[in-house]
């Protein structure tokens, strides 16, 4: 019954700040993961600057499998149809914001589409380190643009010296208390941030990406005086064959600390419901649980993976380990799934929530 929902990620931040430089980031370092893109115009993102294999309209097909379109607010829905066609086979849609609606306008959009095939994906914020100070000033809603994001970019780390920069990073995680927070030079930030890498790295042979080309590839991350984007999260996997508790997991979720990006992953609540995995997709607060039967012969693990700026990797583990059901003592009453399928779109079982 699953079919994979794409995520669609929304890219926003003021004149300059170095969106439409990390979208092609994004789009060079794909490699193999197909990336939808939705801008203003062409002009925007330079798509000269990469193969097109061709043009149909206002959508360009890039010779990396990433498509991009020019709309507008009003064709949003229109793209998003056409984008998610099984066909296309995107992996994940970004929409820059900028000069289409108020990055918080687009989220609700999306939130309230009725296109099955997307999920939301998050609202990164790119802010422009060296101009920081001055566009708060001028701009005052990028108070409230950044309060409603789920990550912020602070971008041109390169322009500006170690102490300014740990300043605008404190400023920004005090005006974005729920979001994680990392730093780039010209927006190379790790896509596998916003989006899993559909064919695994280790699995790309011999590809070098125009990233790698330019500012050279380290694993470990770091040692050749470029700021590589490896560091810059910390992912806490979980892999356990005892099941969780419902009641104890919505606990750590609605409590989730700051910082904490995505969550990925499958879980089994056991006796709690036996013949059904549960999907889980969370970004910034958002939360989404999807039922769908074990398949056949499968291992019943949960597997969940974390991924976060500044979190305390071990509290984690730890707190995750205590969502585990304690044997036959520990057994999830009659409602202990009721916090679950809240989450569940369109579940019957879902309570009533009054706004
Ligand atoms: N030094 C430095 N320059 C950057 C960085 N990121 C982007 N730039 C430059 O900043 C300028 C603006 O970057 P864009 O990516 O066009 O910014 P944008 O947010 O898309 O701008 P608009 O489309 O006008 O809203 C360009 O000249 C980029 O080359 C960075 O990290 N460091």
């Amino acid at each position: 019954m699953t079919t994979q929902q794409i995520p669609v990620v929304v890219l926003a931040g003021f004149l300059g700040a170095g969106k439409t430089t990390l979208l092609n980031h994004l789009l060079r370092s794909a490699r193999g993961t197909r990336i939808g893109v939705m801008v203003n115009d062409f002009g925007d993102i330079g798509i000269d600057a990469m193969t097109v294999a061709g043009q149909v309209g206002s959508t360009v097909s890039l010779g990396n499998g990433c498509l991009c379109c020019a709309v507008d607010a009003s064709e949003l829905d229109e793209y998003l149809e056409v984008l998610t066609r099984p066909e296309v086979r995107l992996d994940v849609i970004v929409i820059e914001a900028s000069g289409l609606a108020e990055p918080q306008e687009l989220v609700r959009m999306l939130l309230a589409s009725e296109n099955e095939r997307i999920v939301y994906g998050g609202l990164i914020e790119v802010v422009d380190a060296a101009e920081f100070a001055a566009t708060r000033a001028r701009h005052p809603e990028t108070d409230r643009h950044l309060a409603a994001a789920d990550l912020v970019v602070v971008n041109k780390a390169d322009r500006v010296p170690a102490e300014a920069l740990r300043t605008v990073r404190e400023t920004v995680a005090a005006l974005a208390p729920r979001a994680a927070v990392t730093e780039a030079a010209h927006g190379r930030i790790d896509p596998e941030l916003l989006f899993d890498r559909v064919v695994p790295e280790d699995e790309i042979e011999g590809q070098m990406s125009i990233e790698d080309i330019l500012y050279g590839y380290d694993e470990t991350g770091g040692a050749d005086g470029h700021a590589h984007p490896h560091a810059a999260y910390d992912t806490v996997s979980l892999s356990t064959a005892t099941p969780l508790h419902p009641r104890r997991l919505m606990a750590f979720l609605d409590g989730r600390p700051e910082g904490l990006y995505r969550i990925k992953g499958f879980v089994d609540f056991g006796a709690a419901d036996p013949a059904n995995r549960y999907g889980v997709h969370a970004v910034g607060r958002f939360l989404r649980f999807r039922p769908e039967p074990w398949p056949a012969g499968e291992e019943r693990l949960t597997q969940l993976v974390l991924i976060g700026t500044g979190v305390d990797a071990a509290a984690l583990r730890k707190e995750l380990a205590g969502c585990e059901q304690n044997g036959p003592g520990d057994l999830p009453d009659d409602h202990a799934m009721w916090g679950v399928l809240r989450y569940v779109p369109g579940s019957e079982d879902e309570p009533e929530v009054t706004a």
